[in-house]
């Protein structure tokens, strides 16, 4: 019997740095053939645009697919499945996969996929890393308070006391193996300390806690849990669903599609305007909106009048971040954002602030 592929999975929040986890771990692959299966939240291809140009000779072009049919926890079947039997028919086939779900994705559905009959003889969750955004959740972004939802909880089963920020999180953290505490080069010793203390007392028993600055973190100790995590998905209990069947993992598929969780709740769009002249004015504008309409996530690639490289933009939340990474090629010139937020975002407003 052929063994199984190990599959690692990492999830996060919106722009904890999943992505640049990922990328770290293909430029230190040391040989390893990882095949990456990506889920973005927003239509850009950002992130799979950032993998591909990584220029790592164990992850080609080819060893990166794309899901597009938007979110990966309710396109399981139609998606994701596929997929993954293509990436699992070829005869080349990686020696581990890493999928990086969209930081709006529930992960428990999506390890619930692999006790599917048309993988679970191929493949296995080697183990599950969430990655925290450290500096947000230590400003709070989350209000993230366990146990004062879950006192909340035993008053009443059917109450939805949490923000769809805080859910997404917890729901996150009650599922991974290995949380990684990012972002530390923004936070004090005490504050790492903290956080990495509350973190582990949320999470499941004997769940590592690992800081990181930019996911540079060795490859040994992401890759290679060998966990099984889909064998025991009732101890990654899922906060959303509670009036659901959550105790009874081998439901049928259908159930999958009758979640309810938070997509409703966040708004997308992209917005394109005219070539920038001053990347850093531009910046402190982009600033300027995030926090005038409450965007969690915005980033993309900006034309720069007079320079042939295009220009990277990475928001989360008020911090912005922009490099040139490379020239534009045969690609079009031109400057698209994507915006995120909670459902409600003004998008008139913000187009005409974007615009400007
Ligand atoms: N200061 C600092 N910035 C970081 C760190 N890790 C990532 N970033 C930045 O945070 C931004 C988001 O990082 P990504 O890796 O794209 O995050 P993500 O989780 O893949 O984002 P989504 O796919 O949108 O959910 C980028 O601008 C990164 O450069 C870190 O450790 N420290």
């Amino acid at each position: 019997m052929p063994t199984k592929i190990p599959a690692t999975v990492v999830t996060g929040f919106l722009g904890a740095g999943k992505t640049t986890l990922i990328r770290h771990m293909l430029a230190n692959a040391s040989g390893k053939r990882i095949a990456l299966i990506i889920n973005e939240f927003g239509d850009l291809g950002v992130d799979g645009d950032i993998l591909k140009g990584c220029g790592d000779e164990t992850c080609t072009e080819d060893d990166i697919m794309e899901l597009s049919n938007g979110c990966i926890c309710c396109t399981v079947a139609d998606d994701f499945i596929p997929t993954l039997q293509k990436l699992l028919d070829r005869p080349n086939r990686p020696d581990h996969i890493v999928i990086e779900t969209s930081g709006l994705a529930l992960p428990q559905p999506l390890i619930r996929a692999f006790n599917w009959p048309e993988i679970s003889t191929r493949v296995t969750v080697d183990g599950v890393v969430t990655v925290v955004d450290g500096k947000a959740v230590t400003e709070g972004r989350f209000a993230h308070n366990v146990a004062a939802v879950d006192a909340q909880r035993a008053l009443d089963e059917n109450l939805d006391h949490e923000t769809p920020l805080s859910e997404l999180f917890e729901d996150q953290i009650a599922c991974a193996d290995m949380i990684v505490v990012n972002k530390s080069d923004l936070l004090t010793e005490a504050e790492i300390d903290a956080l990495t203390a509350q973190l582990k007392s949320d999470s499941r028993k004997g769940v590592q806690v690992v800081k990181s600055t930019m996911g540079a973190l060795p490859i040994d100790v992401l890759l290679g849990q060998g966990v099984g995590a889909e064998n025991d998905l009732s101890a990654r209990h899922e906060i959303h669903h509670h009036h659901h069947h959550h105790d009874d993992e081998d439901h049928d598929h259908e159930d999958d599609h009758h979640h309810e969780h938070g997509h409703d709740e966040f708004d997308s769009f992209v917005v394109t305007r005219a070539e920038i002249v001053d990347p850093k004015a531009f910046a402190a504008q982009l600033s300027e909106v995030i926090r005038a309409h409450d965007i969690l996530r915005l980033k993309g690639f900006a034309a720069v009048t007079g320079k042939p490289m295009r220009l990277t933009v990475q928001a989360v939340g008020p911090r912005v971040d922009s490099y040139f990474d490379q020239p534009f090629g045969s690609q079009p010139r031109e400057t698209k954002l994507v915006v995120i937020g909670q459902a409600g975002l003004d998008r008139a407003a913000i187009e005409a602030a974007l615009q400007a």
